[in-house]
């Protein structure tokens, strides 16, 4: 059998439609608190995901938290985010910030979101307004709590992981269904990641303001504000420890009256399963869920939305090799080791021009091209609310980039010196035309992107909820909804301003501060011609 995880597009694609298929038009079971073998179910199938009550956990750690959560709302720091699915973009229901370690990001569908520095020493208080510090370091303090909260538990789940394998048989045997185990990775006990949380994403929604929520497909479970997914970026085996919050009554009910209107719920279903039921666990304010080790890897996660306004501070270990301002900045710093400024007359020249050398630093100004600065401004300018720490990171970052430009400039100049012999020019052009090439194709599709969005607006997607989910298109068609114009309007209008996307860096043909033109089509196009006549 397959491994998870190694599943390629067609074959997910193809397992959708049996599953499909299987669904037809009814709903899956699922079970809540109302039924009798809800807990049994849990134990066994979803032993890893833990709930922490509000009732245990200390209450001016609540206050603190839930004091913060309302100060973002009320400085405008929480935004909806235009992610990319299939290559449509989506408005998501949910408003969203990133609070984490200084320079760190954590990447979600298609979209780097750049995270406002949580620490409250000399360095944060440089980046942020001094309201805005403490409601930073009240994410901390929940962050070194979750974190212990989850070493805890991933002890305890090592010690009863050994019951848990006989009492999931029992289950399985009285329910007279699958007889496959349920809990997916019974080997590899010892290397859940113990790291820190280094991220915490935050998300708040009132439903009040999102009418056109997706039904929930399979199991009939409500109105979702998150659609099903895995976490994506994170450290293998890491554990999502999230905070609850809802606030303030309502009288408003989004979801029928087969339970609790008010309560918002996280539903959980094993991936690729259908004979399991899924488990949908309300969430009283000031709840905790732990979703531990591989939970996250082996069940896919939802949210039901209830009536009122809630957020949510969600604990991760953002997979971050290549995902830190830190890193950025060195890879910068060692592609402009090749370029050097004379003092006296400020001339820039190249000091190699090793292919290798010239390749890497090619691949190094794509990645800050459109890893970084592209990214950035593609969310408009919503970080000046919360943080200055990204716009002095960015304006750095800039800089580099534009010698960077220089550098390529240099390139094409000693290509067409005559003291390369044909060899060293055809092995310089074979290692630069490859990234020369997607940096136009990538500053088009952004471009594109940009302009349909600023003069249409995201219309035809906004109604649907964000979904990392490999399960899209696994929605029945009788549940999708059809998308009203009202939705369209609201959410097209939502987008204030300050938050749209810019296309940025964008210079003219006219700009002569820069040594090359934006469109890189005219220069691709004759080194390509060039390469193919010097190997004649
Ligand atoms: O809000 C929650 O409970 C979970 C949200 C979630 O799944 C996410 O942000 O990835
Ligand atoms: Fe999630």
């Amino acid at each position: 059998m397959m491994k998870r995880g190694v599943l390629c597009e067609e074959e997910k694609e193809a397992k959708k439609q049996k599953l499909l298929d299987q669904i037809g038009d009814g709903h899956l079971p699922y079970l809540s608190p109302k039924d009798d073998t809800f807990y049994d179910l849990w134990r066994t199938c979803y032993s890893k995901l833990t709930l922490l009550q509000a009732k245990h956990i200390n209450a001016d750690l609540h206050h603190t938290v839930q004091n913060a959560f309302l100060s973002l709302l009320d400085n405008g720091c929480l935004f909806q985010d235009l992610v990319r699915l299939k290559g449509k973009d989506i408005l998501t229901p949910v408003s969203r910030i990133l609070i984490g370690r200084p320079g760190y990001t954590y990447k979600y569908l298609n979209t780097r979101l750049f995270a406002v520095p949580w620490i409250n020493d000399e360095l944060n208080t440089q980046y942020c307004t001094r309201n805005l510090l403490d409601t930073y370091k009240a994410f901390s303090d929940l962050n070194k709590f979750l974190y212990s909260q989850t070493v805890n538990e991933l002890q305890k789940l090592r010690k009863a992981h050994k019951n848990d394998c006989f009492q999931h048989f029992d289950y399985k045997e009285q329910v007279k269904s699958d007889k496959r185990p349920c809990t997916l990775n019974n080997e590899n006990k010892e290397l859940h990641s113990l790291e820190p949380f280094n991220v915490t994403l935050i998300n708040y929604m009132d439903p009040r303001d999102m009418p056109c929520l997706k039904e929930e497909p399979y199991f009939g479970m409500g109105k979702m504000a998150v659609s099903w997914h895995h976490d994506e970026n994170l450290v293998e085996q890491s554990t999502v420890a999230v905070y609850n919050f809802s606030y303030q009554e309502s009288a408003h009910d989004i979801n029928g009256d087969d339970k609790d209107p008010a309560t918002w719920n996280v539903g959980l279903k094993i991936a690729w399963d259908i004979e399991t039921p899924g488990l949908c666990i309300p969430l009283n304010t000031g709840d905790c869920y732990l979703m531990l080790d591989d939970l996250n890897k082996t069940h896919q996660h939802c949210v039901i939305a209830g009536c009122q306004p809630r957020f949510s501070s969600t604990h991760r270990v953002a997979e971050s090799s290549r995902d830190t301002f830190q890193y950025i900045k060195s890879q910068c710093n060692s592609a402009l080791q090749n370029l050097h400024m004379d003092p006296d007359t400020g001339a820039a020249a190249l000091k190699s021009l090793e292919p290798r050398v010239l390749g890497q630093t090619e691949e190094i100004h794509n990645e800050v091209e459109f890893e970084w600065l592209r990214q950035f401004w593609f969310q408009g300018k919503r970080y000046n609310k919360c943080t200055t720490f990204w716009k002095e990171a960015m304006t750095e970052l800039e800089n580099h980039w534009k010698q960077m430009e220089t550098m390529t400039s240099l390139v094409l100049k000693a290509i067409e010196n005559e003291n390369l012999t044909v060899d060293e020019k055809c092995n310089i052009l074979k290692n630069i035309l490859p990234c020369l090439v997607e940096r136009q194709n990538l500053r088009q599709e952004w471009r594109e992107r940009i302009t349909f969005l600023t003069s249409a607006m995201p219309v035809e997607p906004a109604a649907r909820s964000d979904c990392d989910c490999d399960e899209t298109l696994l929605q029945p068609s009788a549940h999708k909804k059809p998308i009203t114009l009202r939705c369209r309007s609201k959410l097209a209008k939502k987008l204030p301003p300050d938050q749209a996307p810019c296309c940025y860096p964008y210079w003219n043909d006219d700009n002569k501060s820069m040594p090359l033109s934006f469109d890189l089509h005219s220069i691709t196009f004759a080194l390509q011609n060039r390469l193919e006549t010097l190997e004649a």
